[in-house]
């Protein structure tokens, strides 16, 4: 092997610069999670981050007669490990062909580094909905924690991308189903987080939200009962409504539109949380109840039409970011890796009582727009791009749509010892990269 790399294969292998991520407090991200209730979910940053941050694909041809030989896997090896510090050593090494707009999948030479742990140490986790969002950096999490992790998934919203780079590991299982069905297996917990989650897709056909909602729950609760799994469901801020009181709190009942546009999902979740605590009292099912604040990070599908999504793309692509209604109604904004944190603690605890996750930093949607803008600009001018300074235009309110929203995360810091560590600065930066890298990559 020799020193010198070929500039053709630099192009997407060259490591980006270091990212210093700092809390709430000033003090540097270099790892999530925490050890509590006897389960220590603490994995590295950067580690997650090769999971999520680069392009999928490592090597660019600039035509497919180009392609890498086939016999250079060593020095394939050994240049990844040079450059990233190991981490790029796990991503699939897809080949795109600009000049086809053709991209050719690879297995994986090399998994993700996963905990050796004792198997009486070793958790089977059916995580549903593991391909979507949330679930997919549940998933990461746990895989890299060394426990045995089945994910179940229509694939309606979720894809399989998001959980390729553990596809044919042994720790893993990838199932094609749809919750509303029966689905057997022997797990020790069960996180169920199947359902389409933002206001389009949910609305796209109401009546299969509402039974994903309740057949879906009644199914996992069902499977809860017989195998006697700790069972935990991601309720939704949406249980509240448009609330009359705030910020939230887990014991207000909530001011919910039974008829509304919005109120498959909404009183879905309902009466999955109301089943939740019937099986509960009834059958002495072990549950925990997490109800999730509006979420954002990589992986978050880019055109599924919530508000993070929306403006980050718009900004990007330079085109008008649309605020709906005046903008003066509020939104709290949680960072993925706290949630996943929260959700851990959560399952892991004692606390069987309902509990809000989110983020309490509050922002109008208008300074929410200018804010996303803002980051936009700034991470454009740090990578050498002339951004164009988008304009904010005015689109009409969706019917329902709730005013004011923050939660009030007492519980979660009492119970848990959970609290959210990202900044909104923080957390966009890093969206707004990982949506210039799918840019680069031809996908958005
Ligand atoms: O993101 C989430 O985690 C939550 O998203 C939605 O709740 P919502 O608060 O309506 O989320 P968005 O669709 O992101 O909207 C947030 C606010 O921004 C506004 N918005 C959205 C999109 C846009 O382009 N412009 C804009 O002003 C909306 O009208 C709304 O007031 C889902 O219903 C929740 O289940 C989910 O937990």
């Amino acid at each position: 092997m020799t020193d010198v790399v070929p500039a053709r294969r630099l192009c997407w292998r060259a490591p980006q610069p270091a990212i210093h991520t700092l809390d709430k407090n000033g003090k540097e991200i270099k790892t999530v999670g925490f050890d509590r209730f006897g389960f220590n979910s603490e994995v590295s940053l950067d580690v997650l981050r090769s999971l999520y941050l680069r392009a999928h694909y490592v090597l660019t041809a600039s035509s497919s007669s180009e392609a890498a030989p086939k016999d250079e896997e060593g020095e394939e090896e050994a240049w990844h490990a040079k450059f990233s510090h190991g981490h790029t050593a796990y991503q699939s090494k897809s080949i795109y062909h600009p000049d086809i707009q053709s991209i050719s999948y690879t297995t994986l030479s090399r998994f993700p580094p996963v905990k050796l742990l004792p198997p009486a140490r070793r958790k089977r986790v059916l995580v549903t909905g593991g391909a979507g969002f949330v679930g997919s950096h549940l998933v990461d999490r746990l895989m890299l924690l060394g426990h045995e992790v089945t994910v179940v998934d229509n694939f309606f919203t979720g894809s399989k991308t998001t959980v390729s780079h553990w596809v044919g590991h042994p720790n893993f299982e990838l199932v094609r189903h749809d919750v509303v069905e029966p689905f057997m297996i022997e797990c020790d917990q069960i996180y169920h987080l199947a359902c389409p989650a933002s206001p389009p897709h949910y609305q796209f056909n109401a009546v299969k939200t509402i039974k994903t909602s309740f057949m879906g729950t009644l199914n996992m609760l069902g499977l809860a009962k017989r195998t006697k799994a700790r069972f935990l469901i991601s309720s939704t801020s949406e249980i509240y409504g448009d609330p009359e009181v705030h910020p939230q709190q887990e014991d207000y009942w909530g001011h919910v539109n039974p008829i509304g546009p919005r109120a498959c999902y909404d009183e879905g979740k309902r009466v999955a949380e109301t089943l939740t605590y019937g099986f509960h009292r009834q059958d002495g099912v072990d549950v925990r109840v997490a109800r999730i604040f509006n979420t954002y990070g990589p992986r978050m599908n880019p055109f599924d039409g919530r508000v993070v999504s929306n403006f980050i793309v718009q900004a990007l692509k330079g085109e008008d970011m649309t605020v709906y209604g005046d903008g003066k109604q509020t939104r709290s904004f949680q960072y993925i890796h706290d949630l996943i944190d929260g959700l851990i603690a959560l399952m892991n605890s004692d606390e069987t009582r309902p509990v809000n996750l989110g983020n309490g930093d509050e922002f109008t949607i208008q300074e929410f727009a200018e804010l996303v803008r803002e980051i936009v600009e700034k991470v454009q001018r740090e990578d050498g791009v002339e951004a164009r300074h988008v304009n904010i235009v005015y689109k009409p309110m969706p019917t329902d749509d709730p005013q004011k929203r923050r939660p009030d995360t007492t519980r979660a810091k009492e119970s848990l010892g959970w609290q959210p560590r990202w900044t909104i600065r923080m957390g966009l930066e890093e969206m707004v990269r990982y949506y210039k890298a799918k840019m680069a990559e031809g996908s958005l």
